[in-house]
């Protein structure tokens, strides 16, 4: 039987099990491996976070967005729609990466991520630090050719090294215009603000192809705006999007390792995520949050959000091929 033959297994209902109780997966949906192993989307944790620059703990990141995800219910309206009830969506664990050797671990997460995604899952990846996205995108890119790119951070994350390693959370995107695995019309930075190393930062990234809407764009214009100039860009390519938390505000999103003044809000970030639901949105990954340095969960309950309308943005799609006939 496919995913396509049976109704979705949804979440724990929590109006009749405290939503409280119990081992925590995403939402409170059902574990990959209780819905017949394969999902229409598969929430994946990556705790890995030996690619940072400054304060470590991502690691940890993944189970507290599952944690703050408890509270999250079925019907999403500010995108009218039941995305548990669209589509199978499950939690599909943690991929087990090697913390003292980042090219193996590495590796790792791209040999993972290409098993799920030859399951015919779209991945909502839960990080991790950034470094975890140059393997995902090898895997999505592999299985849809080079992909639309949106990139929600304060940073660039296009430098080259860190004391001359290739594989950190600082340098994922530079790798993956090497690579060829972007399509480099449509590749996009979100939320950029902060000090630099130089000017030079902002031309080598220019002449990978990446466009920028900074933070302060995102306020001067507003959300309705900037989703629609992100949307022409993007057309219908199959686009991958990269959420690192820190392009929340602190206020917002104080539990990450290189927080930048003058971010973006959660309001701002859910709406321009919104008005992005009709992109073909192949998968995606929220990543860089370090419970650690947060405080009433205020970071991983931003980050649930954020990966709830992604999640609704790829269940929706999925739900409107198959009324269409297609896969
Ligand atoms: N948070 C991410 N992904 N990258 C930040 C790198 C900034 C730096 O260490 O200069
Ligand atoms: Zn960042
Ligand atoms: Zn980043």
């Amino acid at each position: 039987m496919t995913t396509a033959d049976r109704r979705p297994l949804g979440p724990v209902d929590s109006s009749r099990t405290p939503r409280y109780a119990g081992p925590a997966t995403f939402a409170r949906l059902p574990r990959v491996d209780e819905v017949g192993g394969t999902a229409d989307v598969a929430v994946v944790g990556v705790p890995f976070d030996s690619g940072v620059s400054y304060r470590p703990g991502a690691r940890f990141g993944g189970n507290a967005i599952r944690e703050a995800s408890r509270l999250l219910r079925p019907y999403n309206p500010a995108q009218d729609a039941s995305p548990f009830a669209l589509a199978q969506v499950a939690d599909a664990g943690d991929i087990a990466a090697n913390p003292f050797n980042i090219n193996e671990a590495v590796e790792t997460v791209q040999a993972a991520a290409d098993d799920l995604l030859a399951t015919g899952a779209r991945l909502m990846t839960l990080g991790g630090d950034h470094t975890i996205a140059l393997p995902l995108l090898r895997a999505v890119a592999r299985k849809h050719g080079p992909v639309a790119l949106l990139h929600f951070d304060a940073h660039l994350d296009t430098w080259d090294t860190y004391f001359g390693a290739e594989y950190t959370h600082g340098t994922p995107f530079r790798r993956a215009v090497e690579e060829g695995i972007l399509d480099t019309s449509a590749l996009s930075h979100v939320g950029t603000r902060g000090p630099l190393y130089g000017k030079q930062d902002l031309d080598d990234d220019a002449k990978m192809g990446f466009g920028i809407v900074t933070s302060a764009d995102v306020m001067r214009r507003g959300v309705d705006e900037v989703a629609q100039q992100l949307r022409e860009r993007i057309g219908d390519r199959p686009l991958y999007i990269s959420i690192d938390i820190d392009v929340l505000d602190p206020a917002h999103a104080p539990g990450t390792g290189t927080p930048e003044a003058g971010g973006l809000t959660s309001r701002e970030l859910l709406e321009i995520l919104r008005g992005l639901a009709s992109c073909h949105l192949v998968s995606a990954d929220v990543v860089e949050v370090a419970p650690a340095y947060d405080h009433a969960e205020i970071t991983s309950v931003a980050a649930s959000h954020t990966a709830y309308e992604l999640t609704t943005i790829m269940a929706r799609q999925i739900a409107a091929g198959r009324a269409s006939g297609g896969a």
